[in-house]
């Protein structure tokens, strides 16, 4: 069978179990829970209230048989070019691999040389952190990574989600956007004296990053001299000449490797900037989490596996329902930048248009990812969540003990999580809506009118994930995870997870259009709608 035909599968078992709904479901299995849910360690993940019946995902794992899931996943681990239009290996995982034991990739064992970095960026960091290297005024106080994509959204994901472990006489900052903004309002109140500058870039070329790196060259020059760069710059890159040329010092560069995808990167000396802020252990205990997880995904039978879980329910619900968006609502406010992160990792991963021989995929891709933390959700967009004419499935995360011990607030983050999976799943019929509004001593009338404001259609998706703390094992675990089910769904939608040639054609343009937005070249060449736009700017600054 071919994939078209398994998706075709795929909606006809969708037409079966659309004619019942969760609510009944739930009614007439008391063991619904245990039979859809599955564990690693202390993470459960609880997808019971999936509009998903045994048949259903019984032919979602024979999907992933199929397409050969698993023979792919280890060739993966293998070192093999998974992505073919880089002509790379895909080996991220080798960044957390534990013990002795040898990764290979293009004929070599790529472990001495990420043990080599990881020992340097131990070094590295234990001496910032007690101050054996620091800036020309004292120990360095500040860091300041200046990176975008991967480069950026791992790191600041992983130091704010692991701040109960970071110490609050080092402070890490982040600048990424282009806009000069983003690094004034980050440099204003620093002392340029006890900053240190990490310009992160795996190619040391994308253009935003040189331009922040730049201008924070000149700032720190400004203010202590030329001479002072050196002790106040640190790099990470695959590109280590391009380093060497920014006068970066060879012993603050810290290199990786190009089968490391930018967004895949957090893993390497991209996350510098964590170790930093919560020092090596901690660091390495967030790689080992992963590591736990990579052992997960390719030891566990697929029936137990949760990225493979998680993966096969996405794909049911993108391409047999069609819903086309998918909501990550962490009830972790130092997961507040998790749907960020997640958003480049699945959709600049899944966000394809052709296969992977490059004929155009005849089903749905990637959907698009977004979310933001609990409770604050339920008071913006979950109105629309609820009661809105999209469904869309939510992925809910949790830890069952806080880092704060400040009663009653995590008790109610429990209370109002389960609530809301409860809500989406249950909803609430007309008549229970009429039976509550009789309760207020309204009219008939009014009853009446207001009841269908009242209804919530329910049946609607959640996954819960609950895990003990968020810890560095945790975290590292959580991010492996949603890393592994962007693998397992771009293997069935047959397209290559690993590249990103969508984002050239904007980068290509705007190098056309620098000149024109300077007004040192004629815009003649370019559509009325941009041509209308540098008018209407030039006649801007022009006034002033
Ligand atoms: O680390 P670099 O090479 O500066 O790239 C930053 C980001 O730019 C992208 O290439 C997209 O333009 C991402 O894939 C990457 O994470």
């Amino acid at each position: 069978m071919g994939r078209k035909a398994a998706f075709a599968q795929l909606e006809s078992h969708k037409d079966r179990v659309a004619k019942t709904t969760m609510r009944a479901m739930f009614a007439s299995d008391p063991q619904r829970f245990s039979r859809f849910s599955a564990a690693h360690g202390d993470m459960l993940l609880d997808y019971s209230k999936n509009r998903i019946d045994a048949e259903a995902l019984a032919a979602l794992f024979a999907f992933a048989r199929q397409v050969e899931l698993e023979p792919r996943r280890d060739a993966m681990f293998r070192g093999e070019h998974l992505n073919e239009t880089e002509d790379r290996a895909v080996l991220h995982t080798a960044l957390r691999h534990q013990g002795d034991g040898a990764v290979m990739a293009d004929g070599a064992d790529v472990m001495p040389g990420v043990r080599e970095v990881l020992g340097r960026m131990r070094s590295f960091v234990t001496a910032v952190r007690d101050g054996t290297i620091a800036g020309t005024g004292g120990a360095f106080a500040d860091i300041v990574n200046i990176g975008i994509g991967g480069s950026d959204l791992g790191p600041v994901m992983a130091t704010l989600a692991l701040a109960p472990y970071t110490r609050p006489d080092l402070r890490c900052h982040y600048v990424s956007n282009v806009d000069g903004a983003h690094l004034a309002d980050t440099l204003k109140g620093l002392d340029p004296a006890r900053t240190l500058f990490i310009v992160a870039s795996k190619t040391f070329t994308t253009d935003e990053t040189m331009t922040n790196a730049n201008s924070a060259r000149a700032w720190l020059a400004g203010a202590l001299g030329d001479a002072a760069v050196g002790d106040h710059f640190a790099a990470v890159s695959t590109n280590l000449a391009a380093c060497d040329a920014f006068g970066i010092k060879a012993d603050r560069i810290f290199g990786f490797w190009d089968w490391v995808g930018g967004r895949y990167s957090v893993w390497s000396a991209i996350g510098l900037p964590v170790a930093l802020a919560v020092g090596f252990d901690v660091f390495e205990a967030f790689l080992r989490g992963a590591a736990g997880m990579d052992r997960h995904f390719r030891e566990t039978p697929l029936e137990q596996n949760l990225p493979v879980i998680l993966g096969l329910l996405g794909v049911w619900y993108r391409n047999a329902w069609g819903f086309a968006t998918h909501a990550v609502l962490p009830y972790d406010q130092r997961l507040s930048r998790l749907p960020a992160y997640l958003q480049q990792l699945d959709m600049e991963s899944n966000g394809k248009g052709v296969t992977l021989a490059g004929k155009p995929v005849g089903w749905a891709t990637g959907p698009v990812i977004w979310g933001e933390p609990g409770t604050n959700g339920q008071h913006a967009f979950y109105q629309l969540i609820h009661q809105g004419t999209e469904v869309i499935p939510c992925d809910f995360l949790v830890a069952a003990i806080p880092h704060e011990s400040l009663p009653p607030h995590h008790d109610k983050l429990l209370a109002n999580v389960l609530a809301q999976s409860e809500a989406l799943m249950l909803g609430k019929t007309e008549d229970e809506a009429i039976a509550e509004l009789k309760g207020t001593g309204l009219d008939k009338g009014r009853i009446k009118a207001l009841a269908p404001h009242k209804v919530f259609p329910g049946n609607r998706p959640s996954n819960t994930l609950m895990y003990r703390q968020l810890d560095p094992e945790t975290l590292g675990a959580l991010v492996a995870l949603y890393e592994h089910k962007v693998f397992v769904q771009g293997t069935i939608w047959n397209v290559n997870s690993y590249d990103q040639w969508g984002v050239e054609l904007g980068k290509q343009l705007a190098k056309a259009l620098l000149p024109k937005v300077m007004g040192e070249a004629s815009a003649g060449d370019h559509d009325s709608s941009t041509q209308g736009l540098l008018r209407h700017l030039h006649g801007l600054r022009a006034r002033g």
